[in-house]
């Protein structure tokens, strides 16, 4: 997820502008500073490589956020299939209240960021309805402690590194090409170089994953460890299975009558990404970011089309060391 430098305001629990403090200035100016993939300045913060609106939110984010016991928090890397989760994890937990048949269904017309905000991106949200359902892209030693000591869940979704760099170098392309066509942006061979040495928003990607996976073992009713692609191979076993999870267990009248199979299609890539709302260039359910920009092929395999295969066996190999000794195969 990229996120603007300018049009953000991060805003305290009592509803106040925060102002771009002295402080903050002094610690941004502290910190190891690189390039993004999009060529704009990121910091290298408690062991995560964020930007500068989304480090002031964060913080403000760590300072005030209280969960409770039945919050669900979805975490992933970016381009990993955060938009395919929100609008899944939406539709199973709120399908008392919104039957999918309704034309009114708020995934019909919202996008799913508009329904499931990031904590980091603007911080307060007004948020609708129970379960609250909160995202985030943050590492889990980043997360306030009341996350981690109440009952809350945490649904976390990676994807194979090779689609989601892949994913990433479109998104951005795709944003230059609406911010200043003119715009000065790393070559394909530097960005894969700095993804494989970590350097990308909210990386390195491996340290996330590892996090999730670790205590996804240690504590399995707080973590559930999802992959995109086993969602992609048999979404009816990950949906079932996000609902067991949850307590939002699908009864065996609903299954019979086909209920998560209709939720599967409902929050496919070809039903979402056909829905007006999400052909959307100028609705931004992120701020600066079109709706349209979160759905582009949804496949598996798709670095075949920009990456070589001595790249990506070089992705291989970092990701196995990176990965050695963790149990976890990412394929
Ligand atoms: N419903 C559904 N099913 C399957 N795949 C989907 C779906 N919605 C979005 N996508 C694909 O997910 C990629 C975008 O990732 P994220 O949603 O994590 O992006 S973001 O981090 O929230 O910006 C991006 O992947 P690529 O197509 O490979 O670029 C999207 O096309």
């Amino acid at each position: 997820m990229d996120c603007p430098q300018d049009d953000l305001q991060v805003i305290s629990s009592q509803g106040e502008v925060l102002p771009q403090s002295n402080e903050f200035q002094e610690l941004l100016q502290s910190l190891p500073i690189r390039k993004s993939m999009m060529n704009t300045p990121i910091y290298l913060y408690n062991g995560i490589w964020i930007d500068e609106s989304c480090l002031k939110a964060m913080i403000a984010f760590q300072q005030n956020f209280q969960a409770q016991d039945t919050d669900i928090i979805l975490v992933t890397t970016p381009k990993s299939g955060t938009t395919w989760l929100k609008s899944l994890v939406f539709t199973i937990t709120r399908r008392f209240q919104y039957t999918i048949s309704d034309e009114n269904h708020p995934l019909v017309t919202t996008n799913p960021h508009g329904l499931v905000p990031f904590f980091e991106i603007v911080y307060p949200h007004n948020h609708v309805g129970t379960p609250r359902l909160f995202a985030t892209h943050l590492q889990y030693t980043l997360l306030p402690e009341s996350i981690k000591t109440c009952k809350c869940k945490i649904i976390y979704l990676c994807r194979n590194p090779r689609d989601t760099f892949v994913s990433t170098w479109h998104f951005v392309h795709k944003m230059k090409s609406k911010l200043d066509p003119s715009w000065q942006f790393p070559s394909l061979e530097e960005s894969f170089d700095q993804f494989c040495e970590g350097v990308s928003k909210f990386g390195p990607f491996w340290e996330q994953i590892l996090q999730y996976w670790k205590l996804s073992n240690e504590r399995p009713e707080k973590v559930l460890f999802l992959k995109y692609e086993e969602l992609k191979d048999d979404i009816i076993a990950q949906c079932k299975k996000m609902a067991d999870f949850m307590n939002f267990s699908f009864s065996s009248e609903e299954e019979n009558e086909g209920v998560i199979k209709d939720i599967a299609e409902f929050c496919s890539f070809e039903h979402l990404s056909n829905l007006e709302v999400n052909k959307q260039t100028e609705q931004h359910s992120v701020p600066w970011v079109d709706n349209g920009l979160f759905f582009r092929k949804g496949e598996i395999g798709d670095w075949k089309n920009l990456i070589t295969l001595s790249m990506a066996e070089k992705l291989d190999q970092l990701v196995e060391q990176k990965l050695q000794g963790s149990g976890l195969k990412l394929n």
